[in-house]
């Protein structure tokens, strides 16, 4: 169980997370959603300590996370592997060096920088290269892929490190609607068949109610919302975000949901997958 409390991280005047508590039960798909400035990559960044909060607590089955440092603080960051919008790839290295250079916790960051990597490291790479179906490109320049399967090797990537949370920024922002699909369900294998807790941050409904067992609404800060997909009604939706504060994402995601149906995820911002 991964259990926040009273989170909270001020910029300035800013508080862009404001008191967020949530528990987590291990193995949950967590969609969070909310607009841009919500503070839902603040949320995400506190709970791999990229960012350090102001306030508050958070334990994961019963360690205290705020209270780390030095070592602990790093292997904690490599237990709780990060995707992000843009992928975080080496481009001109090949698709199985930047899959191996996930084991840098395991394999030491001068033996990763060396890129001398054991027998191990490479049949763990090409395991989790395998369940992304990306075998053929392993030997590829992971810049030459297109996004989504650029997207799917940083998933690779964040598997080999053996994480207990996986924790994915806006992994689909980027990519076109087939692409987001295939991260998505690779997501959601990886989330069933490992049991592994996943958090991700979205901008569309249809997509967390789409591939999520819970969704957390945010708006400035603050948690709106935190239940089960089908009891995030139009409504409610409405309620949270406001009619006459209805653009953007959030909005068309209100306008084009069927409630009853699982969309295919929705993409909203297609800039060069
Ligand atoms: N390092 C920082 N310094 C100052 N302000 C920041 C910093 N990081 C985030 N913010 C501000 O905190 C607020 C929340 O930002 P955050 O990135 O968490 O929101 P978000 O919901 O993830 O938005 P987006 O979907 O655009 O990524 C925003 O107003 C942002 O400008």
């Amino acid at each position: 169980m991964l259990v926040i409390e009273q989170l909270t991280k001020v910029f300035g005047d800013l508080t862009a997370v404001d008191g967020v508590s949530l528990a987590i039960p291990k193995g949950q798909m967590v969609g969070v959603i909310g607009r841009s400035g919500a503070g839902k990559s603040t949320l995400l960044r506190m709970v791999n300590r990229l960012t350090d909060p102001s306030r508050g607590t958070i334990i994961n089955e019963g360690r205290d996370i705020t209270a780390l440092s030095g070592r602990d603080l790093r292997l904690w960051r490599a237990s709780c592997a990060m995707i992000f919008q843009q992928f975080n790839l080496v481009e001109r290295m090949d698709v199985l060096t930047n899959v191996m250079i996930g084991r840098i916790a395991h394999t030491g960051l001068v033996r990763s920088m060396a890129r001398s990597f054991t027998d191990t490291d490479r049949a763990r790479a090409i395991e989790a290269l395998d369940r992304l179906d990306l075998v053929p490109q392993a030997l590829q320049r992971a810049g030459t892929l297109s996004g989504g399967q650029q997207q799917r090797v940083a998933i690779a990537k964040a598997l080999v490190q053996n994480p207990r949370i996986m924790l994915a920024d806006e992994p689909i922002a980027s990519l076109d609607p087939a692409n987001a699909s295939r991260v998505m369900e690779a997501l959601r294998e990886i989330n069933k068949t490992d049991g592994l807790t996943v958090l991700v941050n979205l901008h569309t409904l249809d997509t967390a109610r789409a591939y999520c067992d819970r969704i957390i609404a945010m708006r400035a800060g603050r948690v709106q919302f935190d239940g089960a997909p089908e009891t995030l009604t139009t409504d409610r939706v409405r309620q949270i975000y406001g009619t006459g504060d209805l653009s953007g994402d959030i909005d068309e995601a209100v306008t084009s949901t069927s409630l009853t149906v699982q969309a295919p995820p929705q993409h909203k911002r297609a800039v060069g997958a």
